[in-house]
């Protein structure tokens, strides 16, 4: 392997658990010197938290509802060229012929909107007693796979939601991802039960990075995030994490090991194409 393969195989993350309040100036402004924390420590992709610019609930969406381009991604497109850094921006609520969606654009170092992607599961659950949330009261699903390139290997992008769904998470490996990035809010009744345990399985079942970013915990808004933005590695171990305050989490993502992980236990190729297959529906 060459130096440069030898460089470009290794890269820093920086997740950022932003403190999200109702005021959206606030949000950006804060997300944005984050984003030059993170370049400052070497990051060269850095992720914000679903609805970052804005609370989150069915009942802010419309109120923080931008077009894009629109100031939130005007914002980020800055940021992501002044930092010289790839950016998974988080979600905002997006409007678009009169429709909202939770959308997450994404911008090359040059900021360039490289892709959004628009949340393709939304978050309609009813846990008696503890929780009901309804996105499609005020939300349409996106139809479409995200996926884009870095000069270190192809990124697959969820939210939140997105994350239950295991054949997604496949499809994305099949496409080549080795790195799945999902920015997510989860709650006080999912969160301990499930959040950390999806990452390790899609990461497992897929033998790839997988990182997600959190909007950090605040006990006075309507919806309260569990936080613990978290990077797995191929392995399944946990590599990064923290709490459920503000941070920016960093990990070092190494895909020399992740293709050693895939050696040793080659279930990728093993898999019995004869018997299952999982792939995208072309036609409807
Ligand atoms: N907020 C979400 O979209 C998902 C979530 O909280 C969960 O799946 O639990």
């Amino acid at each position: 392997m060459s130096t440069l393969a030898r460089a470009m195989s290794k890269f820093r993350l920086a997740v950022i658990q932003l403190h999200v309040t109702n005021v959206k100036r606030d949000n950006l402004s804060k997300a944005k010197s984050l984003i030059k924390e993170a370049a400052g420590q070497g990051s060269k992709l850095v992720v914000l938290p679903e609805c970052f610019n804005s609370p989150y609930g069915t009942g802010f969406f419309r109120e923080y509802a931008e077009k894009i381009p629109g100031e939130s991604t005007k914002m980020l497109s800055e940021a992501a060229k002044e930092n010289e850094v790839y950016l998974i921006g988080g979600s905002i609520p997006e409007e678009d012929g009169g429709k909202l969606y939770n959308t997450c654009p994404v911008f090359g170092s040059d900021g360039t909107l490289l892709m959004t992607h628009r949340k393709i599961h939304l978050f309609d659950i009813d846990v008696p007693g503890k929780i009901r949330f309804q996105e499609s009261e005020t939300l349409s699903p996106g139809s479409a796979f995200s996926v884009f390139e870095t000069p270190f290997c192809k990124v697959g992008v969820g939210i939140c939601y997105d994350i239950r769904f295991a054949e997604l998470a496949q499809l994305y490996s099949k496409m080549g991802c080795g790195l799945l990035v999902y920015p997510g809010a989860f709650n006080m009744t999912t969160g301990p039960a499930h959040w950390e345990l999806l990452q390790r399985a899609r990461a497992l079942d897929n033998q790839l990075y997988v990182a997600t970013a959190s909007p950090a915990r605040d006990e006075t808004s309507s919806y309260v995030a569990w936080g613990h933005s978290t990077v797995v590695n191929p392995w399944g171990e946990v590599i990064s994490t923290t709490g459920s305050e503000e941070a920016v989490v960093y990990a070092d993502i190494d895909l020399q090991y992740m293709a050693e992980v895939r050696r040793q236990i080659p279930v990728t190729v093993q898999k019995r194409d004869d018997l299952y297959a999982v792939n995208p529906v072309t036609e409807r």
